[in-house]
């Protein structure tokens, strides 16, 4: 597997080995030795699957006490994965990364804890899969909203009108954000 870092600390981009044949493929998603080989030594406790729609729109959630750190990918369909660094004392506080992760492309993005996460939904019948290193915790969870001009993503809209949760409609700017030291 290939780990790439990115412009955001300790955030690093997962390209697994795939093994095809006329079967059609193979591949590790997570193994605790190489991961860890290969700097990431994680303890996950809690594994989620989401799917939805093309043009929905899921975060930015953080949870704060309890901060989750999380390993996504996509198993059928297609995202646009975002991150905002949450932690002030971090020299990317406030900056934000995103990708693609699709069934196609297998890519994984080792999301540490002190990020806001979500994602855009390209493709209807999109599957979410990720493993989280701290248990879900709804009071201490949060939102960031999607479009706070002063984070500014570039979210690939095409023509799509993002459709939220009414709890992610609520989301709070940065300026707001209850952020990690
Ligand atoms: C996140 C979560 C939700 N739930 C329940 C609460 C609620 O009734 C229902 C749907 O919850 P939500 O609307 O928060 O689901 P969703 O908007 O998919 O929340 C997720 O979004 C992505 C972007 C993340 O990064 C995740 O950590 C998580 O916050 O599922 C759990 O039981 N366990 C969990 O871990």
């Amino acid at each position: 597997m290939e780990v790439t870092p990115t412009p955001i600390k300790d955030a690093v981009v997962i390209q697994p080995r795939v093994f095809g044949d006329e079967r059609g493929f193979f591949m590790e998603s997570w193994n605790q030795k190489t991961f860890c080989e290969k700097g990431l030594n994680l303890d996950f406790v809690q594994d989620n699957q989401s799917r939805s729609s093309r043009g929905i729109l899921r975060g930015l959630h953080y949870q704060n006490p309890a901060p989750q750190g999380k390993l996504v990918r996509v198993t059928a369909g297609s995202v646009f994965d975002v991150i905002v660094d949450l932690r002030r004392s971090s020299q990317t506080f406030g900056k934000w990364f995103g990708l693609e992760l699709s069934s196609a492309n297998k890519t994984m993005l080792w999301v540490p804890p002190g990020m806001a996460h979500g994602f855009l939904c390209l493709e209807d019948g999109t599957d979410f899969l990720y493993k989280c290193t701290d248990l879900y915790d709804p009071s201490s969870e949060h939102c960031l909203r999607w479009d706070d001009p002063e984070v500014g993503i570039s979210w690939p809209l095409d023509g799509i009108v993002p459709q939220l949760s009414a709890k992610d409609q609520n989301g709070r700017s940065l300026a707001e954000t209850v952020g990690y030291p």
